[in-house]
């Protein structure tokens, strides 16, 4: 027996538009139904849009010329589900799924109707009207019949409850009715349809009473009244979902499309060799990329492969050192470029494709990067969505996994919470700024080490010799103290990583260390090459060693998605949509409406916004400029350094040179307040530098006075971590982190120390924290 047609468009729909496990729902301007999926393709492919929330709610697609062809009265509407597939999957909530494929055709009596009818019996004939024709007949027809007050009331209370509905109100997004306005529609609905709806429908709606059987009998009349209604609320709404179309992002690099890539996947955990084997195909190339997660990396590649005799310029957001004859580059991921050949590229540590705030640089170099030859590097997290995208761009996968050079080994007897325990070789790993220098101060004071420090607000260059510093032998700085800024890039000869505790703050509250990142921590002690045949790893309280063990027996999650930021180009498009709204309220509105496929997210940009608020009342800067502005990277957190940038957006915006003004300091810090002085300067500089390399040239005219400023302030900063030997202070003083443990659902373990800290009045005293 031949399917019906609403089965065969569900078929063709299916494997044309690969939406096999959605709800769809087809209106077509036209009456004929296409008759083969070719047929289906030509017919309709080029008028039928998407819906724009292909993926927000994938229980509903609709493929809609109607929002073009509002006027064309002979439309045949088709309601098909997949009879095997539960719409679970959705955001909705979703109505009973009914598993219908149904045709509302006069004529057509559907299971769904068919089930609605079951359920009040005596309204079939109300049930299987075509709502297209309700409509109609409403319109056209008589004005309401007479409500007694209780019959007003209940079904006053079944339009509240459609108006209140979620499945309605996200249905309705596919009509282009947006959420902010669903509920002013749907109470011009209600007061319309008190005003025509006639005896039959009134009974039916109050025997069926509030809730999803009323709304899915409501919605398509709803739908027929918002078509006529509200056209321009439609068109408006319409135009701003397409211009927010973060779709397919692989056909945004049609360039990289025309080529067939090889991508070569070096998957392993940390210390296997995965950027080292990537390299020897990079430096044997003719022409390759280096793309790194960090300056730091970047440096250290550059100078690594020049040292090899492989001519090799740098280029990070701050420094471009070109290399005469030079055809490779190590640069930042942030800076590499989609419009040049290579022929190898490498992208280090691609997992960073998930990171909530970074991962769109990562998405963009793997989908856009022109090379013969791409080499990912990193663990096996990413894997899986790799070889979807490679499906979806065409290109070639090799895999090659790896295994650790060295055996990770947990030492179970831990540091008994004394930090005296600690051992030459040894890297203590903190999490805030303040315990690192607590943990330094204390080992310092109690034992015969030496301390080396790094973390993340330090220079590229003084991490560095802070490394070189704890590599050498011979010297006594022995110990290593770092945040999980240790986790990326260095080379180390650690021998045993000790976490001092497992939780950190996250920007809003503490929380335990993802288990991924404790593998990559602790997975850098027994690096090969240094002098230590194994790679150790422990805690220094007794009851974090349970958790330390959790996460390195963990699998490593696999991601789903990964992260994607629009290009100014799109932000561009959309502002064009909206008048009067500030910078910060655009990026908001964009990240509200913008459609993604099922693979990706939008990166968290709340400090592009918190950047956005504060230039907000700087005149004359262009949209272009507002955005570049925002991607300078500062700490939001350091008010100095937020009112740096101000100046210099102020002076950019009245295209006056751009002066540092800044004090050069000419000692290494005495005290913990002028070391963040020292940290905050380096960082204004480095600000300095970004933005010269992001605008116009001639605005930033001390390029020179900064890049040396910069190095200075490396080298005092390096000279004061040596000496420091004080009580740390916070930025933020007026803040208290620990406030929001609270809450907080946290190992055992370290929730015990934090009230043992908490219980300590004087938490300031490094000695009574560790005793
Ligand atoms: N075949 C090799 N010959 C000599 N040294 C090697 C070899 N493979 C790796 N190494 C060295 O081993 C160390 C770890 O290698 P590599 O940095 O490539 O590991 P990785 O898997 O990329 O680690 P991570 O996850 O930390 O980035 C490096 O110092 C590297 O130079
Ligand atoms: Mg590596």
């Amino acid at each position: 027996m031949a399917p019906n047609p609403a089965t065969r468009l569900l078929r063709i729909c299916s494997s044309h538009f690969n939406l096999s496990n959605r709800r769809y729902v087809y209106v077509s301007s036209s009456n004929r139904l296409p008759s083969s999926p070719n047929q289906f393709h030509n017919l309709s492919t080029p008028q039928i849009p998407q819906s724009p929330y292909f993926n927000k709610f994938p229980s509903f697609i609709t493929l809609d010329s109607r929002a073009h062809n509002l006027n064309n009265n002979n439309r045949r509407r088709y309601y098909c589900t997949p009879p095997e597939i539960k719409t679970s999957t959705s955001t909705l909530e979703s109505p009973t799924d009914s598993s219908i494929v149904s045709e509302h055709d006069h004529d057509n009596k559907t299971e769904d109707q068919g089930s609605l009818a079951s359920t009040s019996e005596g309204f079939s004939h109300v049930a299987a009207r075509d709502p297209v024709q309700i409509y109609r007949s409403l319109c056209d027809g008589p004005i309401a019949s007479k409500l007694g007050h209780e019959e007003k009331e209940a079904l006053r209370e079944v339009f509240r409850s459609f108006a209140r509905s979620g499945w309605a109100s996200n249905q309705a997004l596919a009509i282009y009715i947006s959420a902010s306005f669903f509920p002013t529609a749907a109470s011009k609905f209600q007061n319309f349809c008190f005003k025509k709806f006639d005896r039959d429908i009134v009974d039916y709606l109050l025997s069926l009473g509030p809730g999803n059987e009323a709304d899915r009998f409501l919605f398509p009349v709803f739908v027929e009244y918002c078509l006529e209604e509200f056209p321009d609320e439609i068109k408006k709404f319409r135009a701003m979902i397409a211009s927010a179309d973060l779709t397919k992002p692989e056909t945004w690099f049609p360039f990289a499309r025309a080529i067939k890539r090889k991508i070569i996947y070096h998957c392993g955990p940390t210390n296997s060799g995965k950027t080292y084997n990537a390299l020897q195909r990079f430096m044997e190339a003719k022409k390759g990329v280096y793309c790194s997660p960090l300056r730091l990396l970047a440096m250290e590649v550059f100078d690594k492969v020049n040292s090899l005799g492989v001519y090799c310029s740098l280029l990070t957001g701050q420094e471009k050192k070109h290399v005469p004859f030079g055809n490779h580059t190590a640069c930042t991921v942030e800076m590499v470029s989609t419009e040049e050949l290579y022929d190898v590229a490498i992208i280090d540590e691609i997992q960073m494709m998930s990171d909530v705030y970074r991962g769109y640089a990562w998405t963009r170099a793997f989908l856009g990067l022109q090379a013969d030859e791409i080499h990912l590097c990193g663990d096996p997290s990413v894997l899986n969505i790799v070889r979807k995208i490679c499906a979806d761009t065409g290109d070639e996968l090799i895999e090659n996994h790896y295994g650790r050079f060295k055996p990770l080994v947990v030492e179970a007897k831990t540091l008994l919470g004394d930090i005296r325990n600690v051992r030459s070789g040894d890297c203590v790993v903190a999490f805030s700024r303040r315990e690192i220098f607590e943990v330094k101060v204390a080992i310092e004071k109690h034992t015969d080490h030496k301390c080396c420090v790094i973390y993340g607000a330090l220079p590229p260059e003084t991490r560095r010799h802070q490394a070189n510093l704890f590599n050498e032998q011979g010297n006594e700085y022995d110990i290593l103290v770092a945040s999980d800024a240790v986790g990326m890039g260095l080379n180390l000869n650690i021998r045993r990583v000790v976490f001092y505790s497992l939780s950190k703050y996250n920007g809003d509250k503490i929380v335990p260390v993802p288990a991924s990142q404790v593998k990559q921590i602790a997975g850098r002690a027994g690096r090969r090459g240094s002098i230590y045949p194994d790679g150790l790893t422990t805690t220094l309280q007794p009851d974090d060693l349970d958790y330390l063990i959790e996460c390195l027996q963990k699998p490593f999650d696999e991601v789903s998605k990964i992260g994607l930021f629009p290009y100014f180009e799109q932000v561009e498009l959309f502002a064009g949509q909206i008048a009067d709204i500030t910078f910060a309220q655009l990026l908001q509105k964009f990240g509200e409406n913008c459609r993604l496929d099922g693979s990706y997210f939008l990166c968290k940009h709340e400090h592009i916004k918190k950047v956005a608020n504060m230039l907000e009342k700087v005149q004359g800067l262009s949209l272009e400029d507002r955005f570049n502005f925002c991607f300078a990277p500062v700490n939001i957190r350091d008010p100095k350094a937020m009112y740096h940038l101000a100046r210099f957006a102020q002076s950019y915006s009245q295209n006056v040179p751009v002066s540092l003004a800044m004090g050069m300091p000419t000692a290494s810090a005495k005290n913990d307040t002028e070391l963040l002085d020292l940290e905050t300067k380096h960082q204004v500089v480095s600000m300095y530098l970004w933005l010269a390399n992001h605008f116009k040239e001639e605005t930033f005219p001390y390029v020179k006075k900064a890049e040396s400023m910069a190095t200075d302030i490396a080298e005092l900063l390096g000279e004061s971590l040596i000496k420091a030997c004080w009580k740390p202070e916070s930025r933020n003083p007026g803040k208290k982190r620990n406030e929001n443990v609270d809450g907080y659902q946290r190992p055992r373990s370290l929730v015990k120390l934090q009230e043992k800290k908490r219980q300590e009045k004087d938490s300031e005293s490094v000695e009574k924290v560790i005793a």
